[in-house]
């Protein structure tokens, strides 16, 4: 569920008198996601996603998010664009939570993509990176190495009892990754860091839009692709998919050429991308209380997938190679 903040009919009416959006038709809470609590709202003029930021999301970095949407949709990248309201702002308050509307984007998320969807996710990582250039503001990654170290101490001595040896696996894996990302010096900029599936709309076989942008930062462009290699490129059942892969480096090599230490660095880059899923879902699994109504999302399918980079000795094994 993410819908924490239920909003009352007299306050949405007194929150809406702010913007030149029309009268409320409809307002019906989303269930998916988890991070923030997402409506539905349908005015007499558009329809839009009102957000009320809940408490994962540091207020200081709305700005960030925000600006960097006004930033891509300005430079023609499809995602959603805030909606300002009449004295110029794009945040307020709703319910005692910072709260935002934007543009509702049409399409759906596949669950089983197929190498033409991750060709087509390819081109638009590509064009996000480009897209993203110029964007004055800046917000490190707190999900790196720093980030992915305070995880492992938070679950240090409670892993094992997800999975037998988890603890030394991941204090072992940080001690090869942790002085690899410090040599690397790679092209980076803003990356959105969550691309997953259901962040990414199609309509048909087209890609429509791109949508959560709520873990973007700086870092190396081609960690966001590793990330989305992760996340798109292994079948349910596990096994790593040659042709998903290939089809998404190859879509992202032609509109954003890799360069030689970018492709050198990729397989330490997976590593670094699967630990980062292993560790969050590692610790809300962890501390998420029994009963709780969020979906928890299981650590072990990033174990896997961890365990398959291990063995990668250069970007070949993914299936591709540069032309
Ligand atoms: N601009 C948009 N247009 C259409 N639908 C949207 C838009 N933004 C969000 N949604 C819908 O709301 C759902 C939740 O949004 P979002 O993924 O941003 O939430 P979240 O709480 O940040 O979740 P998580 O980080 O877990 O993915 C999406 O799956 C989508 O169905
Ligand atoms: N995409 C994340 C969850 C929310 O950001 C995961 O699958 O672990």
């Amino acid at each position: 569920m993410a819908v924490y903040t239920e909003v009352p009919d007299e306050d949405l009416a007194a929150f809406l008198a702010a913007y030149d959006v029309g009268e409320a038709v409809s307002f019906k809470g989303i269930a998916e996601g988890v991070e923030n609590s997402n409506y539905l709202l349908v005015t007499t003029t558009d329809r839009f996603i009102l957000t009320l930021y809940e408490k994962r999301v540091e207020r200081g970095d709305l700005p960030f998010f925000l600006g960097l949407l006004e930033h891509l949709s300005a430079r023609g990248l499809t995602c959603p664009q805030p909606v300002k309201a009449r004295d110029g702002s794009v945040l307020k308050e709703l319910c005692g939570r910072p709260a935002a509307m934007v543009t509702f984007l049409d399409g759906v998320w596949v669950r089983r993509p197929t190498p033409e969807h991750c060709a087509e996710l390819g081109h638009a990582l590509a064009a996000l990176h480009e897209a993203g250039r110029g964007f004055p503001l800046k917000r490190p990654n707190a999900l790196s190495v720093d980030g992915w170290l305070a995880l492992a101490a938070t679950a240090r001595g409670r892993s094992d009892a997800v999975t037998p040896g988890l603890d030394a696996l991941i204090a072992q894996e940080l001690d090869h990754l942790a002085p690899a990302f410090a040599g690397l010096d790679l092209p980076s900029g803003v990356i959105h860091a969550d691309l997953f599936p259901n962040n990414v709309f199609f309509l048909g076989d087209r890609l429509s839009g791109l949508i959560d942008f709520y873990f973007a930062c700086d870092d190396a462009y081609a960690y966001d692709l590793a990330i989305c290699l992760n996340a798109w490129c292994f079948d349910p059942d596990g096994g790593y998919d040659p042709a998903k892969g290939a089809a998404l480096l190859a879509a992202y090599h032609a509109a954003r050429p890799l360069s030689e230490a970018e492709i050198a660095a990729f397989p330490t880059l997976a590593r670094g991308a699967a630990i980062r899923f292993l560790l969050t879902r590692l610790v809300d699994w962890l501390d998420t209380p029994p009963g709780a109504m969020v979906q928890k999302l299981d650590p072990l399918e990033y174990l896997a997938k961890l365990r398959f980079h291990q063995q990668a000795e250069s970007v070949a094994a993914y299936g591709w190679t540069a032309p």
